[in-house]
């Protein structure tokens, strides 16, 4: 083991401070943050998530919302919901839950949500001022990860960056926020021709793809800092990430470990964009 660990759960908890320092005083202004998270269906590990995210909240001194509907709810009565959500002034930020009940179109159903209460940063007027560098809410995960390599010291000025997985909510914003920070972004994809080759030029491996222990120590760069965004349960339960946690780390410079990496800086982030709504309705 050569690795030094970065520490999504002490990251998160010094962050979390700050952000509890903030709410109180924005309580005290009369603005206490408000979040409503929305869950349809019984999912179980949705459950899970959605009631971590709620204390988080609790925590941090927000009122926090839980909206539960039924598995069998209509598209009409969640937008309903969702729109009701939208005109409330103590409400600053919206978060369904994903993924929806496959009867739900959760595109219609995420630009219903007000873009200045998206805190999970997923309607297209988010993802599109994301783009062109003028970012109102960046999507919790990848925001996340920049402040892990912000706080860890990175520099990431010229660095060989590759992100693995190019999905809405991390992938593609990911490669957005380390183009913005001056990294060289390679974005690889399930089609991408020897991922070996690509994951070996990188300083710095974001691994957000959802296949257990995908990545091993031969495909990482001696030094290299490793971001691992994969939480996949196995059978016997355990949690693992998209990473060999133990070939890589003989590797890597920096890991992050799973649990206790990214997840717990995603809800974190989740609370600062909540800030940043209440912040910017004041
Ligand atoms: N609209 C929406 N926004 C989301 O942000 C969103 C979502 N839907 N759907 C599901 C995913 C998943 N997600 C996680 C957040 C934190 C942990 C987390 O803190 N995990 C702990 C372990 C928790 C455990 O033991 O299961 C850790 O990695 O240490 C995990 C997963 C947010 N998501």
């Amino acid at each position: 083991m050569s690795a030094q660990i970065i520490s999504g759960t002490e990251l998160a908890a010094s962050i979390r401070e700050t952000i509890a320092t903030r709410a109180a005083e924005l309580t005290a202004q009369g603005h206490q943050p408000g979040l409503a998270v929305v869950l349809v269906g019984e999912d179980p590990a949705s459950q899970v998530y959605v009631r971590n995210k709620v204390s988080a909240c609790e925590k941090a001194g927000f009122k926090s919302v839980m909206h539960r509907m039924p598995e069998n709810t209509s598209q009409d009565a969640l937008v309903g919901l969702v729109e009701q959500l939208n005109a409330d002034p103590t409400i600053h930020g919206i978060l369904v839950q994903l993924p929806l009940p496959r009867h739900l179109d959760s595109h219609l159903v995420i630009e219903s949500i007000s873009a200045e209460k998206d805190v999970d940063g997923f309607h297209i007027s988010n993802a599109g001022l994301l783009m062109t560098g003028k970012p109102l809410f960046r999507p919790c995960t990848p925001y996340g990860v920049m402040k892990m390599l912000e706080l860890t010291g990175i520099d990431l000025r010229g660095a060989e960056a590759v992100v693995i997985g190019a999905s809405n909510i991390v992938g593609k914003p990911q490669a957005m926020l380390l183009l913005q920070q001056g990294a060289t972004v390679t974005l690889c994809n399930s089609k991408t021709k020897d991922l070996k080759s690509h994951c070996l030029r990188a300083d710095v491996l974001v691994v957000a793809v959802g296949r257990p222990n995908m990545i091993t120590g031969d495909m990482i760069k001696p030094g290299a800092v490793v971001i691992d965004v994969g939480i996949n349960r196995l059978p016997d339960g355990k949690l693992c990430g998209d990473v060999d946690f133990e070939s890589a780390s003989e590797v890597a410079g920096w890991i992050t470990p799973v649990p206790g990496g990214v997840g717990p800086m995603t809800i974190t982030m989740l609370l600062q964009n909540t800030i940043e709504a209440v912040e910017r309705s004041i």
